[in-house]
């Protein structure tokens, strides 16, 4: 089913790579529900619908796209949601935030569903991609760095070097020193090995205690919050909220498209240009966003974290499949959960070196065309320093298209990514973000 044979993998490295994923991105299911309950969303409402979300979108991916690509709400989206949607537009309630989650899950789901999608990938030109690839690349080892404090914010220069002597960046250096060694000499599974022998190390030092235990039942949402897409639509219609699904609806298209052809391209899945069963794979994104918004989530992305894994061995849904099943159990070990994930230097040695493996793209681009070069340059720059993979497009994007026309070359830009610069010029100039 998964073809494991076919793509060079085997149950073991599949289970180990899901593994490994899960680990760098389980955190979401304690900070999701940390930042929506500043919109007043309930904890436990977020709990368990980060994970109902998470497994819908993971094991749609698995099964019917077999790709090793984890799906979770997105740590962008719901920022967005709670200190934009929420905490600024006067008078809205978490309950119709929902219902703008709700209707752009449902466009998407449209949009999946035709031509529009691949046409939407081969679209985009293919520095482009290498761009993006290796944009998320330094992005998600700057979330290493920062989450550790290997590197702090500074007033004068927004970051510099953290204090290395905290416990937090000792222990990301140990793992990180370790996981490099573990690789170098090509252990099988070393990301995750590296991983354990960190966790270790912090347990016996104390950085890491169980205290709340570890297990508890999860509990159950106590009713649907979006399900009626006629209400829905009148929510959206009756607040005017038409910028907040549009910026949803772009963010998650992007955000997902991305990510996905990014990881696709380090799991060596792509053909060509084009993307196999880009259908399956969106729609596993688009009914994760639908659903969640249902039972109280932001919208889901496909999860830059799924590269750890991908690093790991994993090629195929088998990885993906793994990765549900951990986040089911993690329903019943939220305390487990809340310890592990709040030490983020057991994971951050491996969103470093993934950044590294993944900058690697950087190569393929071809330097020698400024008009090619530089909207890639442009969104390997942005996004780390805007902190969004969609804002890193928004930006190619939108310098594609400008500098073709400039240089006469206005035809070999397709038609669609005119449209797309249209749109994200007016998202980026006039839309909160
Ligand atoms: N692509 C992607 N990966 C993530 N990992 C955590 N949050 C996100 C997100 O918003 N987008």
């Amino acid at each position: 089913m998964f073809k494991l044979t076919e793509h060079g993998t085997t149950v073991k490295t599949e289970l180990l790579a899901g593994l490994t994923t899960f680990l760098t991105m389980v955190y979401i299911v304690v900070v999701n529900p940390l930042i929506l309950q500043d919109a007043g969303v309930p904890f436990e409402q977020v709990f368990t619908a980060t994970i109902i979300a998470a497994v819908v979108g993971t094991l749609w991916m698995g099964l019917f796209a077999n790709y090793p690509i984890a799906i979770a709400p997105g740590m962008g989206m719901n920022a967005y949601f709670a200190y934009s949607v929420v905490g600024s537009h006067g008078g809205i309630t978490y309950e119709t935030a929902f219902s703008a989650v709700f209707i752009s899950g449902l466009l998407f789901v449209i949009l999946s569903l035709t031509p529009l999608r691949q046409k939407l990938i081969e679209a985009i030109p293919e520095n482009l991609k290498h761009g993006i690839s290796a944009g998320i690349g330094l992005f998600i080892a700057f979330i290493g760095l920062r989450l550790t404090g290997i590197i702090a914010s500074d007033a004068n220069n927004l970051v510099k070097l953290g204090d290395l002597h905290s416990p937090s960046a000792l222990l990301a250096l140990f793992g990180l020193a370790i996981t490099l060694v573990l690789l170098v000499r090509r252990v099988n599974g070393a990301l995750f090995i590296g991983m354990i022998v960190t966790g270790l190390v912090a347990f016996f030092t104390g950085q890491l205690s169980f205290e709340n235990g570890f297990i508890e039942a999860p509990s159950l949402p106590e009713g649907l919050l979006a399900a009626n897409p006629i209400t829905a639509f009148g929510d959206v219609i009756q607040y005017s909220l038409y910028a907040v699904v549009f910026s949803f609806l772009m963010v998650t298209i992007f955000d997902t498209t991305g990510t996905m052809i990014g990881v696709a391209q380090q799991a060596g899945l792509m053909k060509g240009n084009t993307m196999p069963r880009a259908r399956q794979a969106l729609l596993a994104d688009s009914v994760a966003t639908s659903v969640g918004a249902m039972v109280g989530t932001s919208p889901t992305s496909a999860y830059i974290e799924s590269s750890t894994g991908v690093a790991a061995g994993g090629r195929t849904g088998l990885t993906s499949v793994t990765v549900a099943v951990l986040f089911i159990l993690a329903a019943f070990f939220g305390p487990l959960v809340a310890s592990v994930s709040g030490i983020s230097a057991i994971t951050a040695p491996s969103l470093i070196i993934v950044g590294c493996l993944m900058m690697g793209n950087v190569a393929k681009i071809n330097w020698n065309e400024l008009d090619e070069a530089f909207p890639a340059f442009l969104i390997i720059l942005s996004m780390p320093l805007t902190s969004s993979i969609a804002t890193g497009i928004a930006l190619g994007f939108v310098s594609y298209p400008l500098v073709k026309i400039a240089c006469g070359r206005y035809k070999d830009v397709h038609p669609l990514l005119y449209i797309f610069a249209v749109l994200f010029f007016y998202q980026l100039a006039f839309l909160p973000h």
